[in-house]
């Protein structure tokens, strides 16, 4: 089976009408892009919890709709104008071949070595090194494959600054993925914590496909435990407004390491961890930076 792609461009305001119509008349599925991407034009558009873009479209954005081929697409097209009250847009299709997808997909994900020995393998591959330290993980509906720089920050602490038999806390976990290389660079308790009860369970699922005994709970467990390690690779906002939450769960003597923080926020989180633990950049990769410090014994 293959399928026709609409393709219309539409100026910033009508972009989110109009794509809501097209999937009402029947479009299977709906997809915004920059229409200036690649060019001196090109908005890019950032976002994080409690900043986000004020604009959520582009000047101009390309609208993208997936449809049967045995569709009247021009019909569509006009029936989506008329219901947004706006003049019909030209528009341009688009012939999607059948693939395998599922191969597809798979192929993009390959064994990652992050750090001089931590190997990310996805379930359909083996692992290169079976005597380095190995995560079977795939991609998933939570965050962290490794395959991103603010990750690998962390996980290349981690790696640098061994836990052994350590408390740690993975705040912000994701897929879990830092709280599994923890365990498996030999911590002790471990426990992970995310706000987003998906990921919790995406986290539980990937300890026990990696033999790691660790608890995953979502932030309204109240504890007053302290840990060794504290790792939290969440955004500059978010961990601002948690610093000090966050550097309480720093036992004295413990490590406080930060990411998802892009090299230009680096100061501002910094001053807001002042009052609590001196934070300094460990390292930086792509923009990114991870932030560490130790509480005073
Ligand atoms: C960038 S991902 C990091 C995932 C993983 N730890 C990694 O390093 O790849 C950030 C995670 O923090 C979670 N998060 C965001 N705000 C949070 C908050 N206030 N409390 C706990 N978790 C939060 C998100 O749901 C997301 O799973």
């Amino acid at each position: 089976m293959s399928w026709i792609e609409i393709v219309v461009e539409v100026a910033r305001a009508q972009a989110e009408n109009f794509s809501d119509a097209l999937m009402e008349l029947g479009a299977l599925s709906v997809s915004v892009e920059d229409a200036d991407e690649g060019t001196d034009a090109e908005q890019p558009l950032f976002g994080e919890p409690g900043m986000e873009p004020k604009e959520a479209a582009w000047e101009r954005s390309r609208v993208i709709a997936l449809t049967p081929t045995d569709f009247n697409h021009a019909e569509l097209v006009e029936l989506a104008a008329a219901h947004c009250k706006m003049p019909v847009p030209e528009h341009s299709l688009r012939s999607v071949a059948d693939q395998d997808w599922v191969r597809l997909t798979q192929s993009q994900f390959e064994p990652m070595l992050i750090g001089k020995g931590i190997w990310v393998v996805p379930s359909w591959h083996s692992a290169p090194d079976p005597t380095a330290i190995v995560l079977e993980l795939d991609p998933g509906l939570a965050f962290g494959t490794g395959s991103h720089p603010t990750t690998r920050l962390c996980m290349e602490w981690l790696e640098e600054n061994p836990p052994l038999d350590k408390t740690v806390l993975d705040y912000g976990c994701g897929s879990g993925i830092l709280a599994i290389v923890a365990k498996k660079l030999g911590a002790g308790q471990v426990e992970g914590i995310d706000i987003d009860p998906q990921a919790v369970v995406s986290a539980e699922f990937n300890a026990v496909r990696n033999h790691c005994e660790i608890d995953f709970s979502l932030p309204n467990k109240v504890t007053t435990s302290t840990y060794d390690v504290v790792v939290a690779n969440i955004l500059s906002n978010p961990l601002k407004l948690m610093a000090p939450m966050l550097s309480a769960k720093v036992a004295a003597g413990g490590a406080l390491v930060l990411s998802g923080v892009l090299a230009r926020q680096a100061d501002e989180v910094t001053a807001a961890y002042a009052p609590f633990i001196a934070l300094s950049v460990w390292q930086e990769r792509d923009g990114w930076v991870a932030l560490h410090g130790r509480r005073p014994s």
